[in-house]
């Protein structure tokens, strides 16, 4: 039998292809552009190619692609063959350094924002070599950046890279005080926790909404939802066991790191966590596993659905970020160190991500807002839409004691002085305290827990990268030069903390109270939805740090404001489509089928008894019959809502009232149906109800 090491990253052109497989002066050549980013010169690009080619044809691959990233949030491929015709008639298997390194897909039909008024709209993608080559089906897939002729970036992956390279910059610039001259790299590594939800696939296939938003519009409670907590870690249904263990193989050969896997809260909830990689594989990573576990769903009669909020109810769906930064020599920059160096660098560096998350909380938020996060932000299941770090109760008292000059109770006593003492050895705080903080410190990495489970890992990571990168900046240049090191680093720590500290917060995030407390006394911001939050990426001093780092020109962020604005709007729009029809061709219809089943039965029970009260039947046919004249008004006025909404020119204007009638109407007409649901009878409604869907897969 084969065993995972035997097929481990069997379809990645990785190190230990291109050790066997490339001429030792191009693989050195190319391990220096990987590691270093230093550039690639034609000869070794053509080598690479030939051997890529060899190795993809070896493994049945007959074409090659390059993968991007586009601001749609999927990836996007264009398949090209690897054939050329040989004058003999025949065909030979080409795919030159050229083709490897620039490609120019036609760009015209991705959303550019705007950007393409001031260029041309054909873009290039160019080569990612720091991520692996690998083969999907017949096709060797080569990660690629994806930009226009005039430099913009019209992808997810170069901005992502961009951060990373300001990130790296600042974080050796403040290594480098610390005395650590052997380190020539500092990269940010991320492992997202993927929860998504499985169901049966011929059931999915009955509800339109599923299939044009992937989330339920409608569906009246069943009798039970996860109140009983017996899904969460629960053993797993065969069928499901059948889908991860298949889900494994593929990520498995794609060089995936798909370590954990259990039931979550909600019935038919499940998560995916992978082991930590660089930002950007991670991202990569990601993406391709939200694909492969769709398309694996589909071999085993399901659905795999990664909406963030599927079913009203029971818990939504999350992708936490965990997020830390390594250098090259192998140390995580947020692990409390052995010795009061090791110690007095992490605590600047945690410092900094404090600072950098409360001065760019706004961006954080805005990193994952979208229609579909905004029901799952702040209802009670998942992070409020106001942003706090948990660091703990032990860490929070050392911040404390090094503020105010106390001694920490943990080392005898003493008053911790920076370089001097070792901190005391933290007990990691379970996660389960962290639950409700958006920004969780677990003991050597933080927890972005706000990403919704169909969002690209890119933007968060794109603005915690910059966040910290400017911080470290600041850090940096005040520290540079200093005669007294120690007391200078000190002074900063402490400052930073009593400047900083209002967005610490280790209670209950789901408390009413902490909404208040955060915005009434601590002044933090509470951007409750997309529209509010992507506004905020216009702000001065947003706009100078992305752009002063160079991760975003000022286009480039317009043009991500108004992308991201317009799925908003176009998302919901679908959704309010999609209720009028469903109501008007299925639920309307169903009801009515109903009344008149029950009025003929009146009508033959008076006639067989004459005189005969029917209460029971009078009573549903008034019921239902209100309701029927409910749903079609409010189909009617919602109707007449996304009608009006087709006529607003400025998207902005659109998205405002989308936030403030659209969402509201919606919601009407859903509280109305719902109603409808509970009392008309089972085989009467149109479509799987919300037992059937969430019980449905055993
Ligand atoms: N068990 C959990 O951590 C639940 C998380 C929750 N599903 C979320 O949306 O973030």
């Amino acid at each position: 039998m084969r065993t995972v090491s035997d097929y481990f990253g069997s379809l990645v052109f990785d190190d230990r292809v291109m050790r066997a497989k490339l001429p030792s002066d191009v693989y050195a050549s190319l391990k220096r552009t990987i590691d270093e980013g230093a550039s690639l010169d034609t000869h070794v690009a053509d080598a690479v190619a030939t051997a890529m080619r060899d190795w993809a044809v070896e493994h049945g691959a007959t074409h090659f692609t390059h993968w991007f990233q586009p601001l749609t949030g999927v990836t996007a491929e264009k398949h090209d063959s690897f054939i050329a015709p040989s004058p003999d008639g025949g065909v030979i298997m080409e795919f030159s350094g050229k083709e490897l390194i620039q490609g120019e897909p036609d760009a015209s039909s991705f959303p550019s924002g705007g950007l393409r008024a001031t260029f041309e709209a054909r873009g290039y993608t160019a080569w990612d070599p720091t991520s692996y080559a690998f083969i999907k089906g017949h096709t060797l897939c080569i990660p690629t950046a994806f930009c226009s002729y005039s430099g913009e970036a019209l992808d997810k992956k170069t901005p992502l890279l961009r951060s990373m390279q300001a990130l790296n910059k600042q974080a050796l610039r403040v290594l480098k005080l610390f005395g650590n001259e052997d380190v020539k790299c500092v990269r940010p590594c991320v492992g997202p926790e993927q929860e998504y939800f499985l169901i049966d696939k011929a059931m999915y296939e009955k509800r339109k909404d599923l299939v044009f938003c992937g989330r339920t519009l409608f569906g009246a409670k069943p009798p039970k939802g996860q109140e009983l907590d017996d899904h969460y870690f629960g053993a797993i249904k065969p069928r499901v066991e059948a889908y991860m263990e298949d889900l494994n193989t593929e990520l498995w050969k794609l060089g995936i790191l798909a370590k954990t896997e259990h039931n979550e809260v909600a019935p038919s909830q499940h998560e995916l966590a992978p082991i930590f990689s660089v930002a950007n594989i991670a991202t990569d990573h990601n993406q391709l596993t939200m694909e492969i576990m769709q398309k694996v769903a589909s071999r085993h009669g399901l659905v795999c659905l990664l909406a963030e909020k599927p079913f009203a109810g029971v818990n939504g769906s999350g992708k936490h970020n965990n997020w830390s930064l390594a250098t090259d020599t192998g140390v995580n920059l947020f692990k409390p160190g052995e010795t009061p160096y090791e110690n007095a660098q992490f605590l600047l560096f945690l410092c900094a991500a404090v600072q950098a998350v409360d001065n760019y909380q706004d961006l954080l938020r805005l990193s994952v807002a979208t229609a579909g996060n905004d029901h799952r932000l702040g209802a009670n299941e998942a992070p409020p839409a106001v942003i706090s770090i948990f660091l703990g109760d032990e860490l929070t008292a050392v911040l404390d004691a090094i503020e105010t000059d106390t001694p920490y109770s943990g080392t005898e006593k003493t008053v911790l002085k920076l370089g001097v003492h070792v901190l005391p050895k933290f007990t990691r705080d379970t996660t389960d305290r962290n639950r409700t903080s958006p920004f969780a410190f677990t003991g050597n990495k933080f927890e972005f827990r706000m990403v919704g489970s169909s969002d690209s890992i890119a933007c968060a990571n794109i603005m915690l990268n910059a966040a910290m990168a400017e911080t470290l900046k600041e850090f940096a240049d005040r520290l540079e030069g200093v005669s007294d090191f120690e007391s200078a680093l000190h002074d900063l720590i402490k400052e930073t903390i009593k400047a900083h500290k209002r967005i610490i917060f280790n209670g209950n995030g789901y408390d009413d109270a902490w909404i208040k407390e955060a915005t009434e006394k601590r002044g933090l911001l509470n951007l409750r939805t997309t529209p509010d939050a992507l506004a905020t990426v216009l702000e001065k001093k947003n706009v100078e740090m992305l752009t002063s780092l160079k991760i975003f020109s000022e286009a480039e962020i317009r043009s991500r404001y108004e992308i991201c604005l317009e799925n908003y709007c176009k998302t919901v729009n679908i959704e309010g489509l999609t209720m009028v029809d469903m109501v008007r061709k299925e639920i309307l219809p169903a009801v009515e089928a109903y009344l008149g089943d029950l009025s003929g039965t009146v009508a033959a029970k008076t006639a067989a008894v004459p005189g005969l009260a029917c209460k029971y039947e009078k009573d549903l046919i008034s019921k239902l019959s209100k309701l029927a004249d409910e749903i079609s008004d409010a189909a009617s006025s919602l109707d007449t809502t996304l009608i009006r909404l087709k006529a607003i020119p400025d998207v902005t204007d659109a998205a405002y009232v989308i936030r403030d009638v659209v969402l509201q109407k919606m919601a009407e007409l859903r509280v109305v149906c719902d109603e409808a649901e509970s009392i008309t009878a089972d085989k009467y409604w149109p479509f799987p109800t919300y037992g059937d869907l969430l019980f449905g897969v055993r």
